[in-house]
């Protein structure tokens, strides 16, 4: 067959994406169904071609290749660019006599074509220079009392200090494909001449947790070996199809949001309507029909004089149960939020739980099982937390939810019966049967009190109007909120407010 292509990926469709167990079958079944070392030829042909596209002018290339497949992946990209009068040296931590076969046979390969071997570090590594990262891929295990640990994390030390590109094979090394956890972190960030090519799948980790920091713009190739979308562990989550207004449409068309929070100064002496207010902007601006605001502050505040669409409503006022509604809830709620939660969980048919309401419920089973018991009647529930809000509600840690991301958010859409926004670098959205998303928009800039608060406001708007499909809608959402963080004016400082009123894009 002709070299299979490889892919940039964008987040034009989706992707789907793999963990090591799946990819691992399939690599054996490929590997049973081709002549020997033909995968490895491939990943090492597709290796060298993106490298040789990345640096064409490069006057070093540097593989720096573990000992297992991975290791083995490099060496034959380096017998490929040496053939090809690229200017490589390889350093291999492997030994022929302990390598496995394909590995061994490559670096035959490799020495046969000519490659100059190193133990040390290229000097004068320059800007146009490459590194080629084979230390490590999907068998590469916890970090600690493995013999070649240190070397390891020294040579990837090396390349990331240099200014020359990185490349990655397969994964950044270190990084676990399933769950995005560095196990091995070099000391400098190297994020904008970064890249890594995935084989034979795309894995999961590469999107979230530590995953998109370490891995920089990733390419694809599948070594011409088909993959079966039913066994994805979840899908890189995509631009939505815009949808067009009807002209013949009303605001009723767009449905209602209720949003619910905003405790006031006199409760505790902390005033937090200013977080409810960008839940309830962030809904009209992302097209909510109308906007209602019920505020926790005992009637303190009664128009948004910046935002004079918003209704302000005494909690009474609210019908949480109008078709075409939808309820967010929890945005700066403080304590007061707990006195209204049996009311919005009992009648909300669509609601977006947030913030205060998330470790109200955390702390109370009474309102964990009524959160639970609306999927039953047929209520919709998305709920928002980040990593310290949904190891309350799982009651573990935040850094043991941050170590299995998917897992953790599937698990908290099992036990509440809701969609879950596990929100951070990479939020997944999980719900029930559905593949988990992972979302692919957003950026640092975002890491600023309040972004949360306008996220709720914009699921709340995608999912008021009748018929709306609560996950669709919080990807929709999700995608949305993070393609203005991206699309962020360079010199101009994103905050919540700027963030609620910004065009959609998505
Ligand atoms: N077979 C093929 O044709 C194809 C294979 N493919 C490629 O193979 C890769 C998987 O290869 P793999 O299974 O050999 O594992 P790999 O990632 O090289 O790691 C094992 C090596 O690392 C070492 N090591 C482990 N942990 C360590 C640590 N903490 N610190 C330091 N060292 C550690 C471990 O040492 P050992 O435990 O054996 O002493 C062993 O030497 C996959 O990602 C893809 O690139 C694809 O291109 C498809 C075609
Ligand atoms: N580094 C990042 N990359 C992508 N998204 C981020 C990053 N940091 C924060 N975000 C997003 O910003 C929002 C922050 O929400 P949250 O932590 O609830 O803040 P707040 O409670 O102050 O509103 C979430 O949507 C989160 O996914
Ligand atoms: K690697």
């Amino acid at each position: 067959m002709s070299e299979p292509p490889t892919l940039r990926i964008v987040f034009d469709r989706p992707h789907a994406l793999f963990d090591i167990a799946t990819t691992r079958d399939m690599e054996a079944a490929a590997l049973a169904a081709l002549p020997p070392f033909t995968l490895m030829q491939r990943a090492g042909g597709a290796v060298a071609a993106l490298a040789r596209a990345l640096a064409p002018h490069a006057r070093t290339m540097w593989v720096v290749c573990g000992g297992g497949n991975n290791g083995g992946d490099g060496l034959e990209a380096a017998a490929r660019l040496r053939a090809w009068g690229m200017p490589v040296t390889a350093t291999w931590l492997g030994h022929p006599d302990q390598a496995p076969a394909d590995a061994r046979a490559a670096w035959r390969r490799a020495v046969d074509a000519g490659v100059v071997f190193t133990d040390g570090i290229p000097a004068g590594l320059g800007a146009d220079d490459l590194c080629i990262d084979a230390l490590l891929g999907i068998g590469g295990g916890k970090p600690g009392r493995h013999p070649a640990a240190q070397r390891m994390q020294a040579l990837l030390d090396a390349m990331h200090a240099s200014p020359a590109a990185i490349l990655c094979v397969d994964l950044p090394s270190g990084l676990d494909a399933d769950t995005g956890v560095r196990h091995m972190r070099p000391q400098a960030l190297h994020a904008d001449r970064l890249h890594t090519l995935s084989l034979l799948t795309l894995k999961s980790g590469l999107f979230t947790g530590d995953g998109r920091d370490a891995a920089g713009q990733v390419w694809c190739n599948t070594l011409g070996v088909e993959a079966d979308a039913a066994r994805a562990c979840a899908v890189l989550g995509h631009r939505p199809a815009s949808t067009a207004r009807a002209h013949a449409s009303h605001k009723g068309s767009y449905g209602d949001v209720c949003v619910v929070g905003g405790e006031g100064m006199q409760q505790r002496g902390m005033g937090m309507s200013g977080a409810a207010l960008l839940a309830a902007r962030a809904a009209l601006h992302a097209g909510a029909g109308r906007v209602f605001v019920g505020l926790l502050d005992g009637g303190a505040l009664a128009v948004d004089a910046v935002q004079p669409e918003l209704m302000f409503r005494a909690i009474d006022a609210l019908d949480f149960a109008a078709t075409a509604t939808a309820t967010v809830c929890g945005c700066g709620g403080g304590h007061a939020v707990a006195g209204v939660l049996p009311q919005v969980l009992a009648a909300s048919g669509r609601l977006v739980l947030d913030a205060d309401a998330l470790n109200a419920i955390a702390q109370d089973d009474g309102l964990r099982h009524a959160l639970a018991s609306r999927g039953a009647r047929g209520q919709a529930t998305v709920i928002t937390p980040h990593p310290l809000e949904a190891a309350r509600l799982l009651r573990t840690t935040a850094a043991d939810v941050q170590s299995q991301r998917l897992h953790a958010a599937a698990a908290l859409a099992r036990e509440l019966q809701a969609v879950v926004v596990l929100k951070g670098s990479g939020t997944v959205i999980a719900h029930g049967d559905r593949s988990p998303v992972i979302n692919p928009t957003g950026n640092a800039l975002l890491a600023t009190a309040g972004t949360g608060d306008v996220l709720a406001g914009m699921v709340g708007a995608r999912l008021a109007p009748q018929g709306a499909d609560a996950f669709d809608a919080a990807c929709a959402a999700v995608y949305a909120h993070g393609l203005r963080a991206d699309a962020w004016p360079a010199g101009r400082p994103l905050t919540a407010g700027r963030l609620a009123n910004a065009a959609s894009g998505a």
